[in-house]
C-alpha cells in the first residue's frame, strides 16, 4: 500500500494547509502555468493539455483524455503518462497555496489499465505543510468523476523561488519566458513574494 514511504510521511510539526485568500474561486479554470509544459501547455501537440479547476479548500480537479500518442501497450495509456497526469494535477495545487513548488517525490499506484480515449477524472489535495515541504495526494478515476480509481499518488513538493527556474533552465527558454508578459503574470499569480 502506498503513502507509507518515509519521505512521504509529514513530520510531527506539519501544519494543516491554508488556502490563500486570493486563490482562484472554486470552479475556476486555472489555465496553464507555462504554454510549453508537457502536462498542461497548449503549445505541446502530444502533451496532456490537462485542464485543472480550483476545488474547495486546498484542492483541485482536472480532466485528461488519453490519446493515441499516450500509448504504452496497444490501446492502453503508458504508465509514465498517467504519472505525469497525477504530477501535473498535484503541481496545480500551487495556485491554491500561491507558492511555487516542484515535485520532490511522487509515489504512484496503478490499479486499473486505462484505454485510449478514456477520460481520466483527477482530484488532488494538499494534506499537510512543513516548512518548504508540501504533502499532497491525488486520484484518477475512469468511467466518470465517481468511477473506480485507476491511478493514485502521494507526493512531496518542495517550495522554490522563481530563481530555481532561472538558474537551472536552458537559457533560450528562460529568455523567452521572461520576455512573455503572460508568463510573468502567471508566475506572479501563484507566487506571494516574487
Ligand atoms: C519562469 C518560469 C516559471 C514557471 C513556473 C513553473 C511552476 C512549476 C509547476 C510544477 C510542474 C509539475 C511538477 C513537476 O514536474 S516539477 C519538475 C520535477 N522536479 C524537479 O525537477 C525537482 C528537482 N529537484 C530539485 O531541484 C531539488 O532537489 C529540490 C528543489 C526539490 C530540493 O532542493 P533544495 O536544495 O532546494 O532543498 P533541500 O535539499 O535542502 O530540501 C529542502 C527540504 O525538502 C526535503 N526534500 C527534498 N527533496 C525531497 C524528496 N525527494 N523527498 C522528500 N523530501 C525532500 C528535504 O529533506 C528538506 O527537508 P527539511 O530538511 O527542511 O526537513
Amino acid at each position: 500500500m502506498s503513502g507509507t514511504s518515509t519521505g512521504l510521511m509529514p513530520p510531527a510539526d506539519a501544519v494543516t494547509p491554508v488556502r490563500h485568500p486570493e486563490a482562484p474561486a472554486p470552479g475556476e479554470l486555472l489555465g496553464a502555468h507555462y504554454g510549453q509544459c508537457f502536462g498542461c501547455g497548449g503549445g505541446q501537440p502530444h502533451g496532456l493539455q490537462l485542464e485543472a479547476r480550483a476545488g474547495d479548500g486546498v484542492s483541485v480537479t482536472a480532466e485528461f483524455t488519453v490519446r493515441p500518442a499516450h500509448q504504452g501497450a496497444p490501446g492502453l495509456a503508458h504508465g509514465g503518462v498517467l504519472a505525469t497526469a497525477l504530477d501535473e494535477t498535484l503541481g496545480s495545487l500551487n495556485w491554491l497555496l500561491r507558492v511555487v513548488s516542484v515535485t520532490g517525490r511522487l509515489e504512484t499506484d496503478f490499479l486499473l489499465p486505462v484505454p485510449v480515449d478514456t477520460v481520466l477524472y483527477l482530484e488532488a489535495e494538499v494534506t499537510a505543510v512543513a516548512g518548504r515541504k508540501i504533502y499532497s495526494t491525488a486520484t484518477g478515476r475512469i468511467g466518470g468523476p465517481d468511477g473506480p480509481v485507476a491511478v493514485r499518488a502521494d507526493a512531496v513538493f518542495i517550495e522554490v523561488k522563481v530563481d530555481h527556474f532561472i538558474e537551472n533552465g536552458r537559457p533560450a527558454e528562460i529568455r523567452a519566458a521572461m520576455n512573455d508578459p503572460d508568463q510573468i503574470r502567471r508566475v506572479r499569480a501563484f507566487e506571494v513574494n516574487p
